[in-house]
Order: structure tokens, then sequence, then C-alpha cells
């Protein structure tokens, strides 16, 4: 589904030079649940925006269900990443003045769709984190681990083949972290491919497979 191969990422300022990741070959089959774990900077993150199409390596090829991304044009990119990916991070990222059911509708914005349908779809996403009845309200008047299933609702409202989580239970404590942990197991059994950074190694064994980073490369 996503194959990354001899993939590395430098980034650069002014006066630093910093290699992120280091030859990279990486393959993330369909439907399959995989953890990313690694120390503070070893280049997690790095590897999540990549394999998202957020950011272009600066050698080595991405192939998105066979095809190389580098083959695109930038607005093909762009609609790739839109139709393909649903995206977690840690602090939620919510827009506070907008209320649930719009900050969950948001995706579809860009998509060419009725107004009615983008709605219903934004509701069905709400129930299935089982947030239905808080729709009207606004991120701040949610705990943070609602906050999260609203931000799970808004990555999986257009229905992505692939769900890209940057430690989404990060800022959670443990019975808020297991309930969003749960909600990512449900939608991986019902195929969705699931890509997780996390420092939390409870967590992580739930995936069914742990990739290790260490100074932006991959161990065995
Ligand atoms: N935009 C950037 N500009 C310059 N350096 C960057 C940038 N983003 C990341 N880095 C550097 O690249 C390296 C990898 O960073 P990355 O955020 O991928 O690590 P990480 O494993 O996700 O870290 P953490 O667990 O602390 O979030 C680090 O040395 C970081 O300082």
């Amino acid at each position: 589904m996503i194959r990354l191969h001899n993939v590395s990422k430098t980034y650069r300022t002014d006066k630093v030079e910093t290699l992120a990741l280091k030859d990279i070959d990486l393959h993330i089959a369909k439907a399959e649940f995989v953890s990313i774990m690694g120390p503070s900077g070893c280049g997690k993150s790095t590897l999540l925006n990549l394999i998202g199409l957020l950011d272009v390596p600066g050698s080595g090829t991405i192939a998105v269900g066979g095809q190389p991304v580098a083959s695109y044009q930038d607005k093909h990119v762009a609609q790739l990443r839109n139709t393909t990916f649903g995206f977690i991070f840690q602090s939620f990222h919510l827009i506070n003045d907008l209320r649930v059911i719009d900050n969950v509708e948001l995706p579809l914005l860009y998509r060419d769709l009725p107004a009615k349908r983008r709605r219903r779809m934004a509701r069905e996403a709400l129930e299935k984190v089982g947030l239905g009845a808080r729709m009207d309200h606004y991120p701040n008047q949610l705990s943070g681990g609602q906050q999260q299933r609203v931000a799970i609702a808004r990555a999986i409202v257009g229905q992505p083949q692939v769900l890209l989580a940057d430690e989404p239970t990060g800022n959670l404590d443990s019975q808020m972290g297991r309930e969003v942990m749960d909600i990512l197991l449900q939608l991986h059994r019902e195929g969705t491919t699931v890509v997780m950074v996390t420092h939390n190694e409870h967590d992580a064994h739930l995936a069914s497979r742990i990739v290790r980073v260490f100074d932006g490369q991959l161990v065995a």
C-alpha cells in the first residue's frame, strides 16, 4: 500500500544541517496496524509526515498503491493525500471557535459534496466515536479524551484508507488514552490501515507490528 525506498531527509537552516532520516526502507501493507517507536528527536514525526505526503524526501522514493508519488503533479499529490490519509495529532488541533460538528465537517469542504451529505457524514463520524450527543458543543466544553475523539471523527469523516496518528494518547490520562486506543483498534478491525507514533510501550504493543527508529534509521 505504501512503500518507502532508500528515503533520506535532511533539514537545512542557515547554520545547521540535520539528517533526520537516512536510507529508510519500509513497506506498510493494506490493513496493517504499525507502531513507530524511538527516542525523542530520532525522526518519527518526520517519517510519519513523509508517509502522509505532508513533506517530500530529500532522496529516495515513496509509492502509494504502487505509484511513485514523485510522478504526480502537486495538485494531484494534494488530492491523493486528502483522499487516502486521515491525520490525528497529540494536541488535537481542533478549532475552538467552531462547534464540534463543524470541526468534523471541515475536511469535506474541499470536496464537491452537497451540504446535507457533508452534515450526515460528520454526524455519522461523531456517532462512531461515541460523541453523537456532543455535536453542538465547542471543543473547550469537552474533556481531552473527548477532544481527541472529535479529532478522530474529523480524521475518518472522509473515509480514508490510512489513519496516521502522531502520539494520539500523549496528552491523555490512561483511562482516556485507553478509550482512544479502543477506537483506533476498532477502525483497524474494520479494515483501516493505522500508522501510529507513540512513546507508550503498552499502546505500541496493541499494533500488529512495531517499527523502531534510532538516529534516523530503522533498527531490526
Ligand atoms: N522543520 C525542521 N527544521 C529543522 N530541523 C527539524 C525540523 N523538524 C525536525 N527537525 C529535526 O529533525 C530531527 C528529527 O525530528 P522529529 O520531529 O522527526 O523527531 P521525533 O522522533 O518525532 O521527536 P519527538 O519524539 O521528540 O517528537 C530532530 O533532530 C529535529 O530537531
